[in-house]
C-alpha cells in the first residue's frame, strides 16, 4: 500500500485533517509534515520537507494544501524530481497523473469543497500514468544549463 506525505498552511490545515480519515479508510498509510493547527503560518517551512520526502522515495505520493493551492504548489515545484499539479476537480486530478506523472497533488482549500476534495485524491491515486509521448514531454520539462 502506498505512502502519502501530507503538508498544508493554516488554510489548509482542515481539509488535510479530513483527508487523514479519508487515506485512513482507504487503508493508506500516511505521514504529516504539518502544520499542525490553524494557526497563522508559511506553507513553505512545511512543504519543502513534505517534497523532500517525496523526492527521496520515502513518500509514494504527496498531498499539499494551501487557501489557492498556489503557493504551496510554486514551492514543491522547486524540488527536481517533484512535478505537482494544481487540481481543483477530478478531471484534472486524473489528467495530472495520466499525462503528466503528478507526484504531488495540490488542492486549494478554500474553493473546492470536502467532497470534491475527496473525489481529487480519488481519482490522483487511481490513475496511472500513461507514459509514451507523455513520458517525451515530461523528460523535457528540467531546465537544461
Ligand atoms: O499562498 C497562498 C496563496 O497562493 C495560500 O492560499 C495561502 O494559504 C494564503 O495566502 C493564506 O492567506 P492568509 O490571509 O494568510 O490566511
Amino acid at each position: 500500500m502506498k505512502t502519502i506525505a501530507l503538508a498544508s498552511d493554516h488554510a489548509g490545515f482542515d481539509l488535510k485533517e479530513k483527508i487523514k480519515v479519508l487515506l485512513t479508510a482507504k487503508g493508506y498509510t500516511f505521514i504529516d509534515f504539518g502544520t499542525n493547527s490553524a494557526e497563522s503560518c508559511d506553507y513553505a517551512d512545511y512543504a519543502h520537507p513534505m517534497a523532500d520526502s517525496v523526492e527521496k522515495g520515502d513518500c509514494d505520493f504527496g498531498i499539499s494544501v494551501c487557501g489557492s493551492g498556489n503557493g504551496i504548489n510554486m514551492t514543491v515545484n522547486k524540488h527536481q524530481g517533484i512535478r505537482a499539479a494544481l487540481c481543483w476537480n477530478s478531471e484534472i486530478s486524473s489528467l495530472a497523473r495520466s499525462h503528466n506523472n503528478a507526484n504531488i497533488c495540490s488542492l486549494p482549500a478554500r474553493f473546492i469543497s470536502e467532497q470534491e476534495a475527496f473525489d481529487i485524491v480519488d481519482a490522483f491515486m487511481n490513475t496511472g500514468f500513461e507514459g509514451g509521448r507523455h513520458q517525451t514531454r515530461i523528460d523535457k520539462i528540467p531546465v537544461k544549463k
